[in-house]
């Protein structure tokens, strides 16, 4: 499967509606039309409207097509709070991270009067298309979590494999990822890893086979882990990499991106709804895809 292919998953009979903070960007303007073509949503752009209008018209998006509402907020971290209560107050269904901090976004998500939590951990999960292997690999917690407890790594497993299921990836395998794949007390994120593996193991953790730790080349080569006489049900054949701190899982995300040529889509999960979270440099195509990666999981709800 292809990022592109989820375009074609998304229902649009039930057309949702996507809420975009600070909407004045080329490549956020750009993958709203895209998502017009495709018919895949409609929206509600907020942000200062002369903007809006003026980047519009630069990357040709038609403003008076009845599928795009404007809201007038000329202050930057009140368009982040006006996208989330038109989604906690039932008219939107989706928020979109448009040219914006992403703190901003997320904190207004986390607002305890208006926000969207639902007494879960919210994580950040990453789709990659990676040239060359033949199905997606997930990444997380590369936009939200710090540096998360064990209890918190065990529900940003679980947000994962809500998005893998979406993706109709069943059982998906997760790897915990370390420096080494042994338990080593010096290296905390390998007692964590071996700690979710058996919470995996006793049903604490469900719909997925975790085995950890791992290192990163022991989760996606099967000849790097036969070298290393590794036998996992994991090894070599990753669908999720967890990671232990949000610096490994950004430069990760990064170095697919940048070195590997691969193709992204990113969002929150975990929340009463999706939250399209993409990092302010990647492109249209991009935020196209993370767009129908969050209508996709909106259904899943
Ligand atoms: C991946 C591509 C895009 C990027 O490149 S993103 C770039 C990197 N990302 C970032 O800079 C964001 C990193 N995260 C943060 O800055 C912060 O953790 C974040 C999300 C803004 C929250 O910070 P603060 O608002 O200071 O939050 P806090 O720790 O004081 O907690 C306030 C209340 O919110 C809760 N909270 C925080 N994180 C949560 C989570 N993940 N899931 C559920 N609840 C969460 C927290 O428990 C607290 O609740 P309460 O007030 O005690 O009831």
């Amino acid at each position: 499967m292809k990022l592109q292919d989820i375009l074609k998953k998304v229902d649009r009979k039930s057309k949702k509606r996507v809420a975009v903070a600070q909407a004045a960007d080329k490549e956020v303007l750009t993958a709203v039309k895209h998502a017009l073509e495709y018919d895949l949503a409609n929206f509600l752009l907020v942000g200062d409207e002369n903007e809006i209008q003026q980047v519009a018209e630069i990357v040709g998006v038609d403003l008076s097509d009845g599928r795009i509402e404007l809201k007038h907020v000329p202050e930057q971290s009140l368009t982040a709070t006006e996208a989330v209560k038109s989604v906690s107050e039932g008219y939107s269904d989706v928020v979109m991270k448009g040219q914006i901090d992403t703190k901003i976004v997320l904190k207004a998500v986390l607002n305890k009067e208006y926000g969207l939590r639902d007494g879960k951990v919210l994580s950040h999960v990453a789709v990659f298309e990676v040239p060359n292997r033949d199905k997606f690999i997930l990444l997380t917690d590369s936009g939200m979590n710090i540096t998360p407890t064990l209890e918190e790594k065990a529900q940003i497993i679980s947000n994962s494999v809500k998005v893998a299921e979406g993706l109709g990836i069943n059982m998906p395998k997760v790897a915990p990822l370390a420096a080494v794949e042994v338990v080593n007390p010096t290296m905390p994120a390998t007692i964590d890893a071996a700690s979710l593996t058996q919470m995996q193991k006793r049903g604490q953790i469900k719909d997925c086979i975790v085995d950890g730790p791992l290192a990163f080349d022991n989760a996606v080569s099967f000849e790097a882990a036969s070298q290393k006489g590794i036998q996992s049900d994991v090894a070599g054949q990753a669908d999720i990499l967890l990671v232990p701190a949000i610096e490994v899982a950004n430069a990760l995300y990064k170095s697919f991106v940048y070195f590997a040529g691969a193709k992204v889509a990113g969002v929150i999960s975990g929340a009463k709804a999706p939250i399209v979270l993409t990092s302010r440099s990647d492109t249209a195509e991009s935020k196209l895809y993370s767009l129908a990666l969050a209508l996709l999981t909106s259904e899943e709800k």
